[in-house]
């Protein structure tokens, strides 16, 4: 796909799924593609925050670092001992010292020298800076300074040394960070130096999580038919370690009224929801995007698990002007909920708030140890953990199954056909440290 057609994206080849409906499914990587310009189209227009530096930290710029002022704003001195004019020896001024902090009260005329601490302001008329170390006083006897303290120097004196002119660093407006730079503890220093009280922010997107089901538990055992809730748990905090401000998680029957409602109400940047994407009795999702006049651009993607995951626009058309919104719809089944969040939803976050280059995840090369079965034409993501350079693949990597994920530290990407040992896969991180420790059973898959 050329990336710059518009969107929405051109589905894939028509073929029956087998469940009734046409499978418009798109390529894997064409999917996080999509998703990334999707969340980049919502970015534009919105202006960035500003937040006090304190609070500024591990966040990226979203403008450039401009230099607010010179630095240093005047002519400094670099060291402490005497600002001197003209050729010595030198009268010293009894009433003209400059410490750090402080305007200069005397400005040197020729053949005087004025007591001068580092960091202090240079006395206009001042050629140089003689460190203490360098210089003497005596009591002066000449025509020129009768009874006046004499400063001598000690070593040849160079014109400018040991003054820092104005605006050697920078000059106000010279960019001195790049947008998109993490704001590390230096960067924070540098912006204090250069004037800066606030730094400018990519605002965090807006997620409200939609949970669907009725056969869902919020707490207990499951009973009569009835299962857990473990989408509900997991989504708010792995987007919130995505950078996304999670609004809300709400629990919706299957009730298309109710779904719809929470659709077209929410104001959030991206809605989430999950289950409901495939084509079962009260699998409503996409009856309730149609109806409430949204733009399809993912509808399925050729990866297991996870294949009916999509993403639409809500709202404003490609042209309006109000705020671009997106849903990103992940299927019920818990691992595959979370190959959506990893393909749709984190692409799209990361673009929206301006941090990252690329697809929000930047996969690692890892060989991989074992031998991983692949779909014949799909793109297969299977939970691994990292051991000795080498991604190990982990068993409990059905679709239905948190287990494998839960003691995995990536996903790796396994093409169509599947991996020999010791061929390189992406691997993409998940939002949380390593895994350490065992390794944790491991051999068969299971679907
Ligand atoms: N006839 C077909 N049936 C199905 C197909 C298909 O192509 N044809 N695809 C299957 C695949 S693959 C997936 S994935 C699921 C996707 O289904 P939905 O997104 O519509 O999800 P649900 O039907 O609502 O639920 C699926 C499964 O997941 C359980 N679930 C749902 N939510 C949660 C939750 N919050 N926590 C734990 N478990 C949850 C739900 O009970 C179901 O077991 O469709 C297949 N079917
Ligand atoms: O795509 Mo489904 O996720 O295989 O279970």
């Amino acid at each position: 796909m050329n990336l710059k057609d518009p969107l929405p994206v051109a589905p894939g080849t028509a073929a029956d799924t087998g469940a009734g409906q046409p499978h418009r499914a798109t390529a894997w990587p064409e999917a996080r593609a999509v998703a990334v310009r999707a969340g980049a189209d919502a970015r534009a227009g919105r202006a960035p925050l500003g937040v006090p530096l304190g609070q500024a930290l591990g966040q990226v710029l979203a403008e450039p670092l401009l230099a607010l002022t010179d630095l240093p704003p005047f002519d400094t001195s670099a060291m402490d001992g005497w600002a001197v004019a003209g050729p010595g020896p030198w009268a010293v001024r009894e009433d003209g010292a400059v410490l750090a902090g402080h305007a200069p009260a005397a400005v040197p005329a020729a053949g005087e020298a004025v007591r001068i601490a580092t960091g202090a302001p240079v006395p206009a008329g001042t050629t140089a800076v003689v460190r203490t170390e360098h210089a003497r006083t005596e009591q002066g006897g000449t025509a020129a300074a009768s009874g006046a303290t004499l400063l001598r120097a000690l070593r040849e004196v160079v014109p400018g040394q040991d003054i820092r002119p104005r605006g050697q660093e920078c000059r106000s407006g010279d960019e001195l960070l790049p947008r998109g730079t993490r704001v590390t503890p230096a960067v924070l220093g540098l912006a204090a130096a250069a004037g800066y009280d606030e730094l400018p922010v990519p605002s965090r997107p807006r997620v409200e999580i939609l949970v669907l089901g009725d056969e869902l538990l919020t707490a207990g055992l499951p009973h009569d038919g009835l299962i857990r809730d473990a989408l509900g748990p997991m989504l708010g905090p792995w987007l919130t370690a995505l950078g996304a401000d999670v609004l809300a998680t709400r629990r919706i029957g299957d009730d298309a009224e109710e779904l719809y409602a929470a659709v077209t109400g929410s104001g959030a940047d991206l809605v989430v929801t999950t289950g409901g994407t495939a084509a079962g009795p009260v699998d409503h999702v996409h009856g309730v995007l149609d109806r409430a006049g949204a733009t399809l651009l993912v509808d399925g993607v050729k990866v297991r698990p996870g294949h009916p995951m999509l993403l639409a626009r809500l709202g404003a058309e490609p042209t309006g002007t109000g705020p671009v919104r997106h849903l990103v719809g992940l299927p019920g089944n818990p691992l595959a909920a979370a190959s959506g969040l990893l393909t749709l939803a984190e692409p799209l976050l990361t673009a929206l708030a301006g941090s990252g280059s690329g697809s929000g995840n930047e996969a690692a090369l890892v060989p991989v140890q074992d031998e991983v079965h692949g779909h014949p034409h799909d793109t297969r993501l299977v939970p691994v953990v990292r051991r000795g350079g080498r991604a190990v693949p982990l068993r409990y990597n059905g679709p239905a199954m948190l287990r494998g994920i839960a003691a995995a530290d990536g996903l790796a990407v396994v093409p169509p056909g599947g991996a020999r040992p010791g061929q390189e896969l992406d691997v993409l991180d998940l939002p949380w440290p390593a895994a350490e420790g065992a390794v944790p059973a491991q051999g068969a898959c299971f679907t």
